[in-house]
């Protein structure tokens, strides 16, 4: 057996299959043999990110960890293969850039920069089938296991679209390299977008304020001989759920120079909250790979649990190896929150916390969408920095559902989106996102809570 069948082979792979039971939210492949035809051939494929540039991710959040850098993550729910286009990687680059502009400039921190891009394309759901009047299909798993239409040949999984993953997050992962390193993310461009979104939006004296300050900070850096193109290549780093373990697996490669082990598929995998059993083959396989990783944790989750995910996942204590992305929902984030960073940081583990405010905030609207109301986000956000301000602890940065289009997906924002816009732009294929706007209002406001705290602030 050479290598190649080794890692499709999984038994000898060394990231194994151990964990126990089957595999959480794996699809019901109906044809096992073409499932390993595909890959077999991943496994030959070339890597999509290198263990170097993984590496790189790791060390920048491990500044993260220790307080010196905020992480900010975003990107749509799911990809779609029909989304890798050159306009909505663009857009979402663009909304990315122009946060992070804004939350650097308010926490006075570098920002780590990473899409949930270029393999964000499995979805975990609540229910494995969907019902349509008296029909029962597979539930839509994302564009890499099936498709959305409400038919038994659209649900039924297919391997093939494994290989169509590989390729669309290959072409997004190439125009964010080339528009990373363009002059795409030129600081003073990127102010510039920012004034114009300020300009444009109703009630924003709060946002000029800040604005005034950048455009005052990049006149200063000029005067000091400082060129604002010295800061347009932006690190920005892809990430995605390690949801489908075939499809990880195959895509690990052993560097020869180290003799680690990494997913070359995104530079961060995270385990879903759905899938982070700790006996579970999510953890076991997330555990013996090299990369930068992440745990979602929801309110069920207790401090033991934190400490074992220390000591599963980052047994060596390497800050910027573990993140945990916490999504309690808006009520629950102080109460549940404080036991949980307590304990992680009594042990000294030196992990990073960020808020994903989305997950724990959806509800069905009466028109049967799933949405959130920007104010239910925005205050989980806002418990999530109270709580570590309560606690000396650092506030690590924010996880976001966001696209760079102008969709009508969450309820709220300067831009007001009300319920019965809904359906006006709803384009999501899993679940609702914040458009370019909303995601700006949130960056003023949580930059305006790193610089000045939130009690005085609405
Ligand atoms: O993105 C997260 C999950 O996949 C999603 O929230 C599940 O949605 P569902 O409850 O509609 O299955
Ligand atoms: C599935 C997701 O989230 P969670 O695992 O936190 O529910 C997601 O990030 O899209
Ligand atoms: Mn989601």
């Amino acid at each position: 057996m050479d290598s190649t069948e080794r890692h499709a082979a999984g038994t000898e792979h060394p990231t194994g299959s151990a964990g126990a039971g089957a595999a959480d939210q794996q699809p019901d492949w109906p044809d096992p043999a073409r499932l390993r035809e595909v890959t077999e051939r991943l496994a030959g494929a070339p890597p999509l990110v290198f263990p170097a540039e993984c590496d790189r991710l790791r060390e920048r959040l491990g500044a993260v960890a220790r307080g010196e850098a905020l992480l900010l993550q975003g990107g749509d729910c799911a990809e779609t293969f029909a989304g890798a286009t050159q306009e909505s990687v663009e857009g979402k680059l663009r909304t990315l850039l122009q946060m992070a502009v804004v939350l650097s400039h308010g926490a006075a921190l570098p920002v780590v920069k990473v899409g949930r891009m270029a393999g964000q394309f499995a979805k975990p759901r609540s229910r494995p089938v969907e019902r349509q009047g008296s029909v029962e299909l597979p539930v839509y798993r994302g564009d890499a296991v099936n498709g959305p239409g409400f038919t038994a040949r659209d649900r039924t999984p297919a391997p093939e679209r494994l290989g169509r993953m590989y390729e669309a997050s290959a072409t997004t992962l190439n125009l964010v390299r080339a528009l990373t390193t363009g002059g795409f993310a030129d600081l003073a461009q990127v102010h510039a977008w920012n004034r114009a979104f300020v300009a444009a939006t109703p009630g924003s004296r709060r946002y000029e304020r800040v604005a005034d300050e950048i455009t005052r900070a990049l006149a200063f850096l000029r005067a000091c001989g400082g060129d604002t193109r010295a800061l347009a290549t932006a690190d920005f780093h892809v990430s995605h759920e390690g949801l489908l373990l075939d499809y990880e697996r195959a895509l690990t490669r052993t560097d020869p120079e180290s003799g680690r082990t990494y997913a070359t598929s995104g530079h961060l995998l995270w385990i879903g909250e759905r899938t982070r059993r700790l006996d579970g083959p999510h953890v076991a396989f997330f555990s013996r790979i090299a990369n930068p990783i992440a745990v979602k944790l929801g309110p069920s989750t207790t401090p033991d649990e934190v400490l074992r995910y220390v000591d599963l996942l980052d047994p060596d204590r390497q800050p910027g190896r573990l993140t945990f992305v916490v999504r309690m929902g808006a009520e629950r984030i102080r109460d549940a929150l404080p036991l949980l960073v307590e304990k992680a940081a009594s042990e000294g583990a030196p992990v990073c916390w960020v808020s994903d405010p989305m997950h724990g905030n959806t509800f069905t609207g009466d028109d049967g969408r799933k949405t959130r109301r920007l104010d239910a986000v925005a205050d989980e956000l806002k418990g999530f920095v109270e709580v570590h301000r309560t606690l000396g602890t650092h506030a690590g940065g924010v996880h976001l559902e966001l696209t760079g289009e102008d969709v009508t997906e969450c309820l709220g924002g300067s831009h007001t989106i009300a319920p019965e816009m809904l359906s006006h732009r709803y384009e999501s294929a899993c679940d609702p996102r914040l458009n370019p706007a909303q995601a700006l209002d949130l960056a003023f406001l949580l930059a305006e809570w790193y610089r000045d705290g939130t009690a005085a602030l609405s």
